[in-house]
């Protein structure tokens, strides 16, 4: 049976919990990413109450605040996560060794940055994980791209990717967070992105 991803993203566009269990019970093998930015419990612990066991893909780029790699480590152990960390190939020490510090954003050499620290992990565990299910906590005020997305798309892999959060404001995460005793991490940056309204590049090229 065909997936009708049109009739979904009518009938469920704003229902976060109804989009997760919506698209895992269409059969197929799910991921859901985190970078374990602001309210990404939230995302975690919706997707987890369907399906515990569901693969947790974190591409650790070597460049988190140490209040993320706590935060990542205390919201994975508090929701039992099924957990697996992608790293670039090279180390951060070894790359700042050859290369210096991260690029800055006008660097030419920041893309080749953002594909060796995120794009290239991310291509891995696709490969290795093969799912054709993908939940992400996009939301349409992150960025102009993500403004004009529905809830449910295929992707260029052909994925079926899932933003069950894509019209929640930071108000629904924050209400939610709290009525499930939920942590939250405001020590967030990302070297690949330097602004928050930016794209990396992963949800324009996936
Ligand atoms: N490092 C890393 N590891 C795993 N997953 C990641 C990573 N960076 C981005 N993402 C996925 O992309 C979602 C949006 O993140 P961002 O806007 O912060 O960055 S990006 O520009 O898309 O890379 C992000 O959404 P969240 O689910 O809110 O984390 C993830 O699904």
């Amino acid at each position: 049976m065909s997936i009708d991803i049109e009739a979904a993203n009518r009938d469920l566009g704003h229902d976060a919990e109804g989009l997760v269990k919506w698209a895992l019970s269409q059969g197929l093998p799910a991921i859901c990413t985190t970078n374990f930015r602001p309210f990404e419990a939230v995302i975690l612990h919706m997707v987890t109450r369907v399906q515990p066991d569901i693969p947790i893909v974190w591409m650790d780029t070597g460049y988190n605040t140490p209040a993320t790699y706590e935060f990542a480590d205390s919201v994975s152990r508090q929701l039992e996560l099924n957990r697996t960390i992608y790293l670039p190939l090279r180390s951060r020490a070894h790359r700042e060794a050859v290369e210096g510090p991260a690029p800055a954003l006008d660097d030419p050499r920041h893309e080749a940055f953002t594909r060796e620290v995120k794009l290239e992990p991310f291509e891995r565990a696709l490969n290795e994980m093969n799912p054709g299910l993908w939940f992400t906590a996009l939301r349409a005020s992150d960025t102009d791209n993500r403004a004009g997305m529905q809830p449910i798309s295929r992707n260029q892999d052909g994925i079926i990717k899932v933003a069950p959060l894509l019209h929640w404001s930071s108000k629904d995460l924050y209400d939610y967070l709290v009525a499930h005793d939920l942590p939250n991490n405001f020590d967030y940056v990302d070297p690949t992105k330097g602004e928050a309204n930016r794209e990396c590049g992963l949800h324009l090229q996936h």
